[in-house]
């Protein structure tokens, strides 16, 4: 069977045979190290066996509820941010309709989806209001901690909308909430309204829960298939733990960028030729910002469309500061083909085309832009994925899941934790006048002025 392949080859003259034995190594102690559970942020590994070892009475659960939402709803709303939020939105928009909420209900077949809880724009959410109009709706709120400034404010908007026209009974049989299971601002209204809640576990960071009912649940309802989700991610999960350095895709990608890390390539680039990928890169700069970003190390995690942003970063990719290197998701078999008719008068100058497909085409623009790239030294790796479908987009998010962690260990750092990302947090709550941060809100104040 085909699986997700991580591919180096056209690196080769950036990188050495040693230099390869050498971390490879590494990996393999990084690994051992994982799978001991004696490395650092070890009570957050819940995401290693998550494939196999899921709860299943609530994957039921989940499957009923999207069923539900999808016989009542004409939309749905899923309020989150970061790890509550990318995960979802890149599955069901690699698996689904490239438009969507826009074509027809008779193709979609299933509820329209919207985000928020993303930012604090109120342009945004009265833009949203506007959409979901007067339309039959629910929202599934999702946050790990309960807590979170940007979901909060969107769901108590949402809320008081859902209550408003349906009433507060009914209201709560549209609201699901996916947080923790004991604590949190989000579980104890969930219990006091009576939502049907979904459980993160304890042991599984917001960044590694795509997987959980943080991203089943949405994805459930836009139609994709969870089971085959879960079994591709299974595949990955084996092939992860049980290949060695050799065979092992995961592994070598951890392996390759680290290398290239310590040679000064300080950026990493993920490139994708299908605007379905998107929101996979903006789930992986995620994954991989937060989770390497610390003690003033790390890869910094960039991403760029193609062949759109070729003609925008592209300049620089191919000629600016040589810090990056870049890795490109190769979809080998496209969804749709799409051929180029031949014209009587070709006043376009396409007529060397015609018969072609565009994705013959696209895959001539990724193969010459790799070429470019190399000769102006940005080294290029590639990660090849078969097709886009459910299986394989699991064995995606444990492939990237797993190198990510491995990756974390080889930089010594603790991959599990975000402390910077509080910082933002106190001095907005202290600008907010938030009761308990009132001491900092002074000196705040006196430097923006
Ligand atoms: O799920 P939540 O607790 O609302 O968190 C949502 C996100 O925001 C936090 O600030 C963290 O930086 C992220 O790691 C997390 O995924």
């Amino acid at each position: 069977m085909e699986k997700i392949t991580f591919d180096y080859s056209k690196a080769a003259g950036f990188i050495s045979d040693e230099e390869v034995t050498y971390m490879s190594k590494l990996v393999e102690d990084a690994k051992k190290q994982l799978l001991d559970r004696n490395g650092a942020g070890n009570d957050f590994l819940g995401w290693l066996d998550l494939p196999v070892d899921y709860d299943k009475e609530e994957f039921t659960r989940i499957k009923k509820a999207a069923e539900k939402i999808q016989g009542d709803s004409e939309v749905l709303i899923v309020i989150g941010i970061g790890g509550s939020y990318l995960g979802a939105r890149a599955a069901i928009e690699f698996l689904r309709h490239g438009f969507y909420n826009n074509v027809s209900k008779e193709i979609r077949k299933t509820p329209e989806i919207y985000y928020c809880g993303n930012s604090i724009s109120g342009t945004y959410l009265q833009g949203l209001i506007d959409v979901v109009g007067d339309r039959d709706f629910s929202v599934n709120i999702i946050s790990k901690s309960g807590t979170t400034t940007e979901p909060a404010i969107a769901f108590r908007i949402f809320k008081e909308m859902l209550e408003k026209k349906y009433g507060k009974a009914e209201a709560a049989k549209r609201i699901y909430a996916t947080t923790d299971k004991a604590k949190g601002a989000l579980k104890n209204l969930a219990t006091e309204e009576g939502y049907e809640t979904f459980v993160v576990p304890d042991d599984v960071g917001g960044r590694f829960s795509v997987l959980t009912a943080v991203g089943l649940l949405p994805i459930a309802v836009s139609g994709a298939d969870i089971d085959k989700l879960m079994e591709g991610a299974a595949e990955g999960r084996k092939l992860a733990l049980e290949q060695k350095f050799e065979e092992n895709d995961a592994l070598k990608y951890a392996a390759l960028r680290n290398i290239l890390l310590r040679k000064g390539k300080s950026v990493e680039i993920l490139a994708n030729y299908e605007p379905s990928l998107h929101y996979v890169s903006e789930w992986w700069k995620q994954l991989y910002g937060e989770s390497e970003g610390k003690d003033q190390k790390g890869l910094f995690p960039a991403s760029v469309d193609l062949t759109t942003d070729l003609h925008s970063m592209g300049q620089f990719i191919q000629d600016g500061s040589r810090i990056m290197f870049e890795t490109v998701m190769n979809v080998e078999k496209s969804r749709c083909e799409v051929t180029i008719q031949k014209e009587d008068v070709d006043l376009d100058g396409l007529n060397y085309l015609a018969g072609k497909t565009m994705d013959f085409v696209n895959k001539s623009a990724m193969n010459g832009t790799i070429l470019a790239h190399t000769d102006g030294n940005v080294p290029n790796f590639m990660v090849k994925i078969p097709e886009q479908n459910e299986f394989y987009l699991g064995e995606l998010f444990y492939f990237f899941e797993f190198a990510c962690g491995v990756s974390g260990y080889l930089l010594g750092i603790n991959p599990f934790n975000q402390p910077g990302v509080e910082s933002y947090k106190k001095n907005m709550f202290a600008l907010l006048g938030k009761p308990g941060y009132e001491d900092a809100r002074e000196a705040l104040l006196n430097r923006l002025k």
